[in-house]
Formats: C-alpha cells, structure tokens, sequence
C-alpha cells in the first residue's frame, strides 16, 4: 500500500484530507518540512501538505519548501472543507492562552476577538497538537477540528467558529520524479517562474504568454526569492496539462522570456466546476488545425 506523509500528528485537517485519497498508509509528521524531507528521503511514497486556504491565502512554508530544496513534483490536489471548534479545559472567561496552527488561528480572528480578547495566542505546529497541548494541560485553550478534541475526550465549548462558514483548504500530494497523471480535461498546471528583474513589463510579459494562448490563469502570488529587497518568484496556477497543445506552446514562449522556470506538476483539478471555456481562436483544435495550416505550406518548399 502507499506511504503518505502529512502533517500530525492525527486528528489534523491534513489527516482529513489524506483520508480522501482512499486506501493508503497514512504517516504523521511533524512538521511540514519534515513530511516533505520524507518525500525526498525516500522514506515514504509521497506527502499531502496544505498549500491556500480560501480565506488566508497561501501556506507560505509549503510554498517556500517547494521552491528550495531537491524539486519535488506535485501529482494531485485535495479540496477539503474546513470547520473549527475551540476545545477548552476551563470556562470561556477563565482561558488566558488559547494555541493552534497560525493558519487557523488566522481563520478565527474574530470569535478570538469577541470571544477571548484576554486570551494569548500560542502557535504550535499543528490543531492536533493544539488539542493535544489542552489535554496535556500545558494550554487553556485550542482551536482545531471537532475530531481532534473528541478522540481525546475533549469538550468542544465552541463550533464553527472560523471567520466564514465555507472555509476550504487546498492540498497538494507531491512525489519525486514518478511519472506524472495523464491529462483528464480538468486539470491545473502550477509553475513557479522568474522573471529579470532589470527588464520593464517582465510581468506583463509572463502573463501575455498564457493569454495569447488562451491559457487561464487561475492563481498568481509573489513570494520573496530572499536574495534581497525587490526580489521576487511568481507562482502560477494555469488551467490545463502541460501535454496539451495551448499550455504547452505557453511553456515554450515562457521559457523564452522568463529568467528561470520551476515546473511544479500538472494534474487533476479537485473542484467539480468545469474549466473556463479558450476565448474563440484558441482551443487545442485551432491551435492544431493552424499548425496543421502552416505545415500544408511548409510542405510546398519540400523537393
Ligand atoms: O493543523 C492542521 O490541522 C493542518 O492540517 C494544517 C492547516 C494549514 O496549514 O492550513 C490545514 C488546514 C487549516 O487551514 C488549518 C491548518
């Protein structure tokens, strides 16, 4: 059976996501990274790592992990609803420190407000961890998934408590170099790019390259290269598979204009609405049938 790694320990929104990719060995990490070292180790088959989340926006140390380090390639994404409980160990009023994962916390921003104003927050590695750290005493307070707190016979004093009742998170299954899903016709291709800095309208250039293909962009964020200030890498998530004929002819003329390209896989999209239609002109068909055009009168100059 295959190995999956994923942020623990159980009880974990990550662990939840896991679960949705059927019959496979899950096993707890400790961190981020650390799931993703034993991706790159060898250690296990592949690691499901939490990537954006609808309303915090992106996991920054999966993004940063994935851009440094041994390439790893991303072969699948799990869209998982996510809803937070605050599990307490003492009445509402008497919790000075609450902990969770700094994305939920990030999610709960306003019960922490109205609820706990007086309540520090403690950052700790994982909601898991965060019920754990309530049932061993060492906090008053956690905020992680109802499950989390009920398997260690927990009570839940608050549900729902996320800042918007339709929360998703997005995860991303990653492996090194195993041949990657073939093409369903609902599919998403993540790059991370770099541009020259030196050079007006890089971006815009970047981003011309998949509309002239008609190529959808569906996701763009700039994270710091760390090499100094004004340094960036863009990461880009575009409609489509890179064995299609748009998205590959939009890789050729990014190749050509970018500094450096990090492919990051191409595969399956995990939400049920269909891809946004190519503009008239720009479908694989067109795009086949005037290359088939041009060879027709490249063909006339042939002895
Ligand atoms: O701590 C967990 O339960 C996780 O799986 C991590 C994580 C995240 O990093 O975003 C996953 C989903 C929620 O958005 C909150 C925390």
């Amino acid at each position: 059976m295959a190995t999956v790694a994923y942020l623990g320990p159980a009880g974990t929104f990550s662990e939840a996501a896991v679960r949705r990719l059927g019959d496979v060995d899950a096993l707890p990490a400790r961190s981020i990274p650390e799931a993703l070292d034993l991706v790159r180790d060898g250690a296990v088959d592949s690691a499901l790592v939490p990537l954006e989340n609808s309303l915090e926006g992106s996991v920054p140390v999966t993004l940063d992990n994935l851009l440094s380090g041994p390439p790893l390639r991303i072969v699948g994404e799990v869209v998982l609803p996510v809803s937070f409980a605050l599990t307490a160990r003492v009445p509402l009023d008497e919790v000075r420190t609450v902990a969770s994962h700094p994305h939920a916390l990030a999610q709960c921003r306003a019960f922490l407000r109205a609820k706990l104003p007086h309540a520090t927050t403690v950052e700790v590695l994982s909601t898991a961890a965060a019920a754990r750290a309530v049932a061993e005493g060492t906090v008053d307070a956690g905020i992680c998934a109802p499950i989390a707190a009920t398997t260690l016979g927990l009570p839940l004093a608050a549900e729902d408590i996320g800042d918007r009742p339709d929360t998703a998170t997005r995860f991303v299954q990653v492996v090194t170099g195993a041949p990657g899903p073939a093409p369903t016709g609902n599919d998403v291709t993540s790059l991370a790019v770099y541009i020259a800095h030196d050079r007006v309208g890089a971006l815009l250039s970047v981003l011309t390259e998949l509309a002239v293909r008609g190529v959808n962009l569906t996701r763009i964020e700039s994270r710091p290269t760390g090499e100094r200030l004004g340094r960036y890498v863009f990461l880009l998530d575009c409609a489509g598979h890179v064995a299609e004929p748009r998205v590959g002819e939009a890789l050729l003329g990014l190749r050509r204009v970018c500094a450096e390209i990090r492919f990051l896989g191409s595969y399956p999209r995990d939400v049920d609405d269909a891809p946004v239609p190519a503009p008239a002109g720009m479908s694989d068909a067109d795009l086949l049938a005037s290359e088939a055009w041009l060879s027709g009168l490249r063909g006339m100059f042939q002895a």
